[in-house]
This record gives structure tokens, C-alpha cells and sequence, in this order.
């Protein structure tokens, strides 16, 4: 299969969303428009003049290389079996994100939102949700991803808020999903593909992503594509210094009836290097039911898919990638 796009379609677009931080009415409509675009035809899109500080990430991929450098029994100490809510580490294989494929070539660290575990809704059983499990020898690794999390998290939000523009929404529209927001922080490492794999072995299977948004940061060591479906191949998404890779996640799918893509994506690391990823996947409240929006049906049209609450489509895709 073909790794760049045969036809002229254009390949993913390099979005500027600077005036989504204090730009003119105008200006946010414009950006709004591009996204509309963006999500319609690829459902990815990289965003630059994102805001978020270039010495913090710089600082997130030193904690992340630091963590996964440390010996396997440190590792261990934080499984991510051991957490309630799917926090701390994951070793390799562990998630199968393509059905059928062998288990992912990727080990990761999983953190979210600090959440006591006397907190209302920890007691409730809230899915995911919950304290983190952090690691004790890693001076400034906490900090860091606490400082982070709080980052990306306000830019999910600055992007979700410009898609309700973008969808010809009321402003406002998402501020019921943006209350009290979940989203999920990932560290990711990916060895290089071994020699000789086995078939369909990869760093990160086929999938969509499960959420509303994903912010994904990577480094320079390339491996991550999109499907082209309209060209039936794989285009690669190369790492472009300074932005994100942003992709919609099924909830818009949902939402949209399809009108906004939540494209399959995978990752395989053909370097020969170690390769690093950050990807932030901003969830939104659990308790949000997502149903058809009312500017996303034509006369006639039927919905695609029944209404859901982000819980019980986040629940269905854990049971289904780690079963
Ligand atoms: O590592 C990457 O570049 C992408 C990872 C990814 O798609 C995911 O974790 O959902
Ligand atoms: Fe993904």
C-alpha cells in the first residue's frame, strides 16, 4: 500500500489558530471555517500558534524519556493494573488496538486528572477517575505533567469551543461536555520495529480515537499515518516542528453523524530509533450524552447512531482494545 496520496486531494492541513487566543470575531470565524474544512475532509489537521509553552513540551519529553529509561521493576512499580481508575504504566503489548492484529509494540504511561480517592465521584465508581500513581524517583516528573495536563487541557477546550463555531452551533453549545472535563494524558515509547515482525505487528494498530479531540505531540522520529480513505492508503503524518497533530475522536463522529471524520490512524516505527509520543485525549465530561446535532441532519436523514454518554462509549472502547 501506498504511503503518500495518489490523487491531487490535498494532504493534511497546517491550521494557524492564534486568533482563537484574543483574535477578532472575524478572525476566529476564519479559523473555524478551516477547521470545518479540515474535519470534513481528513478529520486531522496540525494546528501552529497553539500557545502552549515550547520549554514545557520540551520538558514533558525529557520526564517521559527519563521514565521509560528506568529499569523494568521501577516501571512495575506503578502497573497500571494496580490503579482503580487506568492510571500509571503500561508494559509493551498490553493493548491490542487493532482487532485481530498482534498486541501494540508501544508501553505507555496513562495519567488524568488528580482526583482523590474520597472525592464523590471516585466513590461513585466514576469510570477512570481517581488519583494518579506517580513515580518517586523522578525529581520535577509530576510538576511537570500536572503543569502539562493543565495546558492541553485548556487548548481541548479552546478547540472544542471554535468547532461549535465551526458546526454553526450557539456559542456554548459544548459547555455542558466541557464541564468538569476528563481527559487522559499518554506517554508513549515505541521500540524500533523489530526485523522480522510478526504479521500485522506494529507499534500502534489501526483505530480511531475515542474521545472528542486528541492533541498529539510527537518527536522527530516520524512512523504515525492517516488513512486516506478516498485514496485507499496510508499518507503519512511527519512530525512538523512546533505544532500539534490534532484528530477528531468518534464523539464528533457521533455528534456530526459522520460529517466529521474520526479517521483511522497507526503508528509504525520503521526508524530503526526509539520514537516518542505525547498524546493528550481530551474525553470531556462523562456523564455528556452525545447525540446528532440538530445542524448535522438533512431533511430525511436518519441519525447513525443511537445517543451515548461519553462514559459508556469510553467503558466500550477499554473493553474492546483490552480484552
Ligand atoms: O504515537 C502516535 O503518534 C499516535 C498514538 C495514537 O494514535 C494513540 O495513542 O491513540
Ligand atoms: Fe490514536
Amino acid at each position: 500500500m501506498s504511503s503518500s496520496p495518489s490523487s491531487e486531494r490535498p494532504g493534511i492541513p497546517l491550521i494557524d489558530i492564534g486568533a482563537l487566543r484574543g483574535g477578532s470575531a472575524e478572525a476566529r470565524a476564519g479559523v473555524a471555517r478551516q477547521l470545518r474544512a479540515a474535519c470534513e475532509q481528513r478529520g486531522f489537521f496540525y494546528i501552529r500558534n497553539h500557545g502552549v509553552s515550547p520549554v514545557l513540551i520540551a520538558q514533558v519529553f525529557a520526564a517521559s524519556e527519563a521514565f521509560f529509561d528506568q529499569p523494568m521493576p521501577a516501571k512495575l512499580t506503578l502497573d497500571k493494573v494496580r490503579s482503580p481508575c487506568n492510571r500509571g504504566y503500561e508494559p509493551l503489548r498490553a493493548q491490542r488496538l487493532e482487532a485481530g492484529a498482534p498486541p501494540d509494540l508501544k508501553e505507555s504511561f496513562y495519567i488524568g486528572e488528580e482526583v482523590a480517592a474520597d472525592d464523590p465521584r471516585v466513590r461513585a465508581g466514576r469510570f477512570n477517575t481517581g488519583p494518579n500513581q506517580w513515580p518517586a524517583g523522578l525529581p520535577g516528573f509530576r510538576e511537570t505533567m500536572e503543569a502539562y495536563f493543565e495546558a492541553a487541557h485548556a487548548l481541548g477546550a479552546v478547540i472544542v469551543r471554535s468547532l461549535a463555531e465551526s458546526l454553526d452551533l450557539p456559542e456554548g453549545y459544548f459547555e455542558g461536555y466541557l464541564q468538569e472535563a476528563a481527559a487522559t494524558l499518554r506517554l508513549l515509547h515505541y521500540p524500533p520495529q523489530p526485523p522480522n515482525p510478526a504479521p500485522g505487528e506494529k507499534g500502534c494498530g489501526e483505530h480511531t480515537d475515542f474521545g472528542g479531540v486528541t492533541l498529539l505531540l510527537q518527536d522527530e522520529t516520524g512512523g504515525l499515518q492517516v488513512w486516506d480513505a478516498a485514496d485507499r492508503a496510508w499518507i503519512d503524518a511527519p512530525p512538523i516542528p512546533g505544532t500539534y497533530v490534532v484528530n477528531i475522536g468518534d464523539l464528533f463522529a457521533r455528534w456530526t453523524n459522520g460529517r466529521y471524520h474520526s479517521t483511522l490512524h497507526r503508528v509504525i516505527n520503521v526508524s530503526g530509533r526509539e520514537r516518542h509520543s505525547v498524546p493528550f485525549f481530551f474525553t470531556g465530561n462523562p456523564l455528556h450524552e452525545v447525540a446528532c446535532l440538530p445542524t448535522c441532519l438533512a431533511p430525511g436523514e436518519a441519525p447513525r447512531f443511537p445517543p451515548v454518554t461519553v462514559e459508556e462509549h469510553l467503558k466500550d472502547c477499554y473493553r474492546r482494545t483490552y480484552g
